[in-house]
C-alpha cells in the first residue's frame, strides 16, 4: 500500500491511466501513486472512460504506434485530449505525441506541435543519468536517458520546460506534457506530481 501524498489535502484524487501496450508501465504506476494519484494500467480504449489523465510510457515508438493503431487508441486518445484531459508522453511516448518525426513520413498522435528526432543521444552514449532543471519544479530532477529522443523544434503554443546541453528535453502545450527521459525509473516523482497537478487544473477547467 503506497501512501498518497495529496490524498486528503488537495481534494479529489486524480485517476491517471498508463497506456499498457508496451514499455515501462509498473514504474509509472508506482510514481503516480507516490504523487498522490490513483493509477491504472490501460489496455483497451473503453478503459479511458473516467480517467483524468493518461501517461504514454517509454518503450519503442514504432511498436507502440502500431499497437495503438491496431487497438483504436489513435482516435480514442485524440478524442481524450480534445476533451481537455491531460496526456504525458515519456521517451517513446514523447515521440508518439509529436506532430512530426524527423526522417519519417508518418507521425502517430500528432497532438503536440513539435518535431522530434529519435535516438538523438545514441551516438554519444546509449544511456546516461543527469540532473535537470525543469521550469515549475524548484530543485533539479534526476533524469534517466535511454536511447532518448530530443525535441528538434517546437511550434506555437509549446513551452520548453527543460534543456540538456542546449537540446530540448521536456515541453508542455496546455494540458499536454512530454519529456525525452524516463522520470519513472528513479525515486524522484516530482515530474509525475507536476503532471498530476496539470490533470487537476485541466479537470477544474472542465467542470
Ligand atoms: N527509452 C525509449 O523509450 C527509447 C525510445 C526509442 N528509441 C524509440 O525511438 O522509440
Amino acid at each position: 500500500m503506497v501512501k498518497l501524498r495529496n490524498g486528503g489535502k488537495a481534494g479529489i484524487v486524480m485517476k491517471i491511466g498508463v497506456l499498457a501496450l508496451q514499455g515501462a508501465v509498473v514504474e509509472h504506476i508506482r510514481s503516480l501513486e507516490l504523487a498522490g494519484a490513483e493509477a491504472v494500467a490501460i489496455k483497451r480504449v473503453e478503459e479511458l472512460e473516467g480517467l483524468d489523465g493518461l501517461v504514454v510510457p517509454g518503450g519503442e515508438s514504432t511498436t507502440i504506434g502500431k499497437l495503438m493503431r491496431k487497438y483504436g487508441f489513435i482516435e480514442a486518445i485524440r478524442e481524450f485530449s480534445a476533451q481537455g484531459k491531460a496526456v504525458f508522453g515519456t521517451c517513446a511516448g514523447l515521440i508518439v505525441l509529436a506532430s512530426e518525426i524527423e526522417g519519417q513520413d508518418e507521425a502517430h498522435l500528432e497532438l503536440m506541435n513539435m518535431k522530434v528526432q529519435r535516438n538523438a543521444f545514441g551516438r554519444q552514449r546509449e544511456s546516461f543519468e543527469t540532473d535537470l532543471n525543469v521550469t515549475g519544479i524548484n530543485e533539479p530532477i534526476r533524469a534517466v536517458f535511454i536511447r532518448a529522443p530530443l525535441i528538434a523544434e517546437v511550434g506555437e503554443g509549446v513551452e520548453v520546460i527543460s534543456t540538456y546541453k542546449d537540446e530540448i528535453v521536456a515541453a508542455r502545450q496546455n494540458h499536454l506534457l512530454a519529456c525525452s527521459f524516463h522520470p519513472e525509473l528513479t525515486d524522484d516523482y516530482r515530474l509525475h506530481a507536476y503532471f498530476v497537478d496539470m490533470a487537476r487544473e485541466a479537470a477544474a477547467g472542465r467542470s
